[in-house]
Order: C-alpha cells, then structure tokens, then sequence
C-alpha cells in the first residue's frame, strides 16, 4: 500500500517506520526542517525494543510536499491536534478521490477539521495505545506493545476499514476494526484526560502516577465527567471497562515507564499541549450541556497556567 504519514513526529515515525519494515510504500511528511533532513540522510533511526535499527524513508518538509508525484492509498494522520488544520491545508492537492484518511491524534472531535478537506466516504477515525518518543531529530525510541481501533465515518466502507486493518497488521501493528469508534475514541481520551495532565503536572511517569495513593479517587472523578459528557451525546462507556484500562497503562511491562506525549511537550520540549483537545473539550461541551466538569476544568488551567510559567504560552 502506499502511504503518507502526514505528521512524522514521534508516533508518526513508529508507524512509517513499521509499514516501510513491513514493504508498504511510505512517504514521511513533517514541518520539521531539520528532522526531515536527518533522515533523508542518514535514515530513520531508531531504538526498537532495545535493538537499533535505521529504515530508509523519504521524508519531506510539507511546504514542499504538493510538488511530490506521489498517489496515496492511505493518509495517516499524526500530527498534534493544533497542527493538523495546517497539514491538511499542505496534502490537499495529493488527496484523490480513492485516497483514504485515517486519524489516530489523541483527543475529540477532529473530524470537524478532517470534513473540511476531505470526502466524508474517506475519513476513517481511529486511536491507539501505541507509544513512541523522539530522542532528538530523526531518532526515535520505541518500547512496549500497543494496539489500534478503527472505523469507517460513511456508512458502507466497512470493507475499506477492514483493508486498513490488514495493512497495519501486516506490520504488526496489532489493528482492529471497531463497531463503535466514537465511544473507542472517548474511553481513550479518559486515559489521556487523566494520566496525560496528571503526569505532565505531577512531572512523573504514568507507573509513578499509578502508584500514588492519590490516584484512584483523581482519577475515578475525572472519568465520570468525561462519562456524563459521551452520554449526553448518546456515546455509551462502561466505567470498570475504563478504569481497567487505565490501570492497565500503569504497568512497567506495558506502557507504565512511558511519560505520555503531554509530558513530552512541555516538559521534555517546552511546546504548548494537546490539554484543549483532551480535558478541555469535555469542559466546553459541560457548558453546553450544563453538566459541571470540576477536575477537568482545574487540570486544564493547571496545564495552561504551567504552559505559561514555562514560557510556551
Ligand atoms: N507520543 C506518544 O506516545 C503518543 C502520541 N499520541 C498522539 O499522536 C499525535 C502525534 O503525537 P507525537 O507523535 O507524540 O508528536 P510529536 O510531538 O513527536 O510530533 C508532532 C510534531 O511536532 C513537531 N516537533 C516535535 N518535536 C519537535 C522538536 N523537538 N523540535 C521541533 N519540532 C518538533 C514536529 O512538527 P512541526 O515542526 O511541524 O511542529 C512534529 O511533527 C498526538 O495527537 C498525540 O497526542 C497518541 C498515542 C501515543
Ligand atoms: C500512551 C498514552 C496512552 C499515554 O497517555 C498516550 O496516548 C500519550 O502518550 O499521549
């Protein structure tokens, strides 16, 4: 399959990554000037589950990306949620009328940008517990399992799901068609809506925010807000199934050692967060429905307050 990954940060460089070990045809595509260079020439390298290992990828700024005769089957979108209206804007012209555009960013909602630019039969949303981090320009550090949900937005592309499925699997990407990727979408965002502020505030990883005694009860209230938000909507969550979840992220065999994507921006990088995405929709949608959000209301204006103490905002 030929496939660009619109976003080539640290989770877009995974999945290139392992689609091109797994000879699909990947174009990586980043805003990044100094990233993109680096692996052009020296490859994309990276520390996969301990081994290195270096893949070869063309990769291209996307200022330049619409001059590139490259025909996709498949986007896959990976960038921040704030960047993704500017990368659409930049592989508009590439998009056919066949191309597929799967989004797997963290967060709520991105279909509203994603209708803009691209045929409602084409959009497929999606989200995963994959993890990744950059460890510098054109270096990535891989660890851990994860797996992938997906869903066709239209009515009738089921099969064009399912081909999606298989493509990622190829490159044991552990994918797997959803029935109900709305609600597949809100229990993730109860897993960055806590553990993603809650690490980034408490500067921990998300094994050491699981072993606070503290935990349990922040938790459990920020999960019931973002409940009380789906069902307003008609999405439906089962809190023991999410909860469950979550503390299985706890785990140092899982992704307990990881410090989510949150605290990478603006601990590790000092750039703004996804946190108005995450927490801070259910907030506005508690407006909108009158459904009062304390937790994640205080954890979003915690994060704002740090973006601005450390200079970002
Ligand atoms: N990281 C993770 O483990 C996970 C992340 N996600 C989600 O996936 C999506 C993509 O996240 P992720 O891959 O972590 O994003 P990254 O922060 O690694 O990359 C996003 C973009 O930020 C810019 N960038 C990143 N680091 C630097 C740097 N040091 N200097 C300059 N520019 C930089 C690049 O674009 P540009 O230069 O154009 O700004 C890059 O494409 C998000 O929605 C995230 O929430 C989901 C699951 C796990
Ligand atoms: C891995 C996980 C689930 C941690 O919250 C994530 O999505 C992130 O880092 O943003």
């Amino acid at each position: 399959m030929k496939v660009i990954i619109a976003g080539a940060g640290a989770m877009g460089s995974r999945f290139g990554l392992m689609l091109h070990h797994a000879n699909h045809e990947v174009v990586l595509v980043d805003g990044w000037q100094e990233h993109i260079d680096t692996i052009n020439n020296n490859g994309l390298q990276a520390n996969f589950n301990g081994e290195k290992i270096v893949e070869n990828i063309p990769a291209y700024n996307q200022s330049e990306i619409a001059k590139v005769d490259f025909s996709a089957d498949l986007v896959i979108l990976f960038t921040k949620a704030m960047q993704l209206d500017s990368m659409l804007q930049s592989i508009n012209s590439l998009l056919h009328e066949d191309t597929k555009v799967l989004c797997l960013l963290n967060g709520i909602g991105h279909e509203d940008m994603i209708k803009k630019y691209v045929p409602y039969q084409n959009i497929f949303l999606g989200n995963t517990m994959w993890t990744s981090g950059l460890q510098g320009p054109g270096k990535v550090k891989l660890f851990g399992d994860g797996s992938i949900d997906l869903q066709n937005l239209a009515q009738g592309q089921e099969q064009a799901a399912n081909t999606i499925v298989e493509a990622l699997n190829q490159a044991d990407l552990n994918a797997k068609y959803s029935s109900n990727i709305l609600s597949s979408i809100y229990k993730k965002a109860c897993v960055n809506g806590s553990v993603n502020g809650l690490c980034t505030i408490l500067e921990c990883n998300i094994a050491s925010l699981g072993a606070s005694s503290y935990a349990n009860t922040i938790i459990s209230q920020i999960v019931d807000e973002f409940i009380a938000i789906a069902s307003a909507q008609n999405i439906f969550l089962d809190k023991d199934e999410v909860l469950t979840q979550i503390k299985s992220s706890f785990d140092p065999e899982t992704i307990g050692l990881h410090y989510p994507s949150m605290y990478q921006d603006l601990i590790d990088n000092k750039r703004l967060t996804e946190i108005d995405y995450i927490n801070g929709v259910i907030v506005r949608k508690g407006k909108q429905y009158q459904i009062s959000t304390p937790y994640c209301n205080f954890l979003t204006e915690l994060i704002h307050s740090k973006e601005e103490i450390l200079g970002v905002r």
